[in-house]
């Protein structure tokens, strides 16, 4: 059999010999040696023991009544400090018994966050009801530009050119725009090859 070389490596093993009997002459082949020193050992151990668990519990029973007195100096402190925060009339008498202090904090704090999300969306919906688009101005064609468009609605062929931001990229944004409204009904009249800007 196999369990019982495993017995003598095992620590386990020892123990359970140990509370199952006191007959050591058994045949397992551990040290019969430690066997009579533990069972002394645990016999005072035991006495000791009892002796602890009945002088704790002596100094228990003598403690209870006084750590019973104290809990209730403690309530009778703790609780005249719901009457400082100033409860909303609609919190009963049970809720307050019932609920923790911070369980009040946390609902307090919850409706003030509620409060102040819904202020804030509030704020918000009513922004983005009432602000209007950005809308570009209007841009004035200069006498330059409007002569390149006016030769633009003749048909002529025009070659514009100019230093940057003197409006090139502006006319031509005119001069499609135009074409557009007037070729409305054949869209593909219009076709714009090559941009210098967008
Ligand atoms: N007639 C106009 N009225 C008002 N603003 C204008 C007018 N023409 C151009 N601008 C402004 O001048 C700036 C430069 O215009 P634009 O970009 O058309 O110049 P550009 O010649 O195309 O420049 P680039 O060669 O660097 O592309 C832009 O801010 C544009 O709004």
């Amino acid at each position: 059999m196999a369990l019982p070389d495993r017995q003598p490596r095992s620590g386990l093993a020892t123990i359970r010999r140990d509370f199952s009997s006191n007959n050591t002459a058994d045949s397992s082949p551990a040290p019969s040696l430690s066997v009579p020193r533990r069972s002394t050992l645990s016999d005072s151990l035991r006495k000791a023991i009892q002796d602890g668990v009945a002088s704790r519990e002596a100094g228990r029973t003598s403690h209870g009544s006084s750590s019973d007195s104290q809990k209730r100096t403690l309530q009778v402190d703790v609780a005249p400090q719901p009457k400082k925060r100033r409860l909303p009339s609609s919190w009963t008498d049970s809720e307050r018994s019932s609920a923790s202090p911070h369980g009040s904090s946390q609902s307090s704090l919850f409706s003030t966050a509620s409060t102040i999300r819904s202020d804030s969306t509030f704020h918000d919906h009513e922004s983005a009801r009432t602000s209007k688009p950005v809308q570009k101005p209007d841009i004035q064609l200069s006498y330059e530009q409007k002569q390149v468009l006016e030769l633009v609605k003749q048909k002529k062929s025009v070659f514009y050119t100019g230093s940057a931001g003197t409006g090139k990229s502006v006319l031509l944004r005119e001069i499609i725009k135009t074409l557009r409204k007037e070729y409305v009904r054949t869209p593909e009249a219009v076709a714009v090859t090559a941009s210098t800007g967008d």
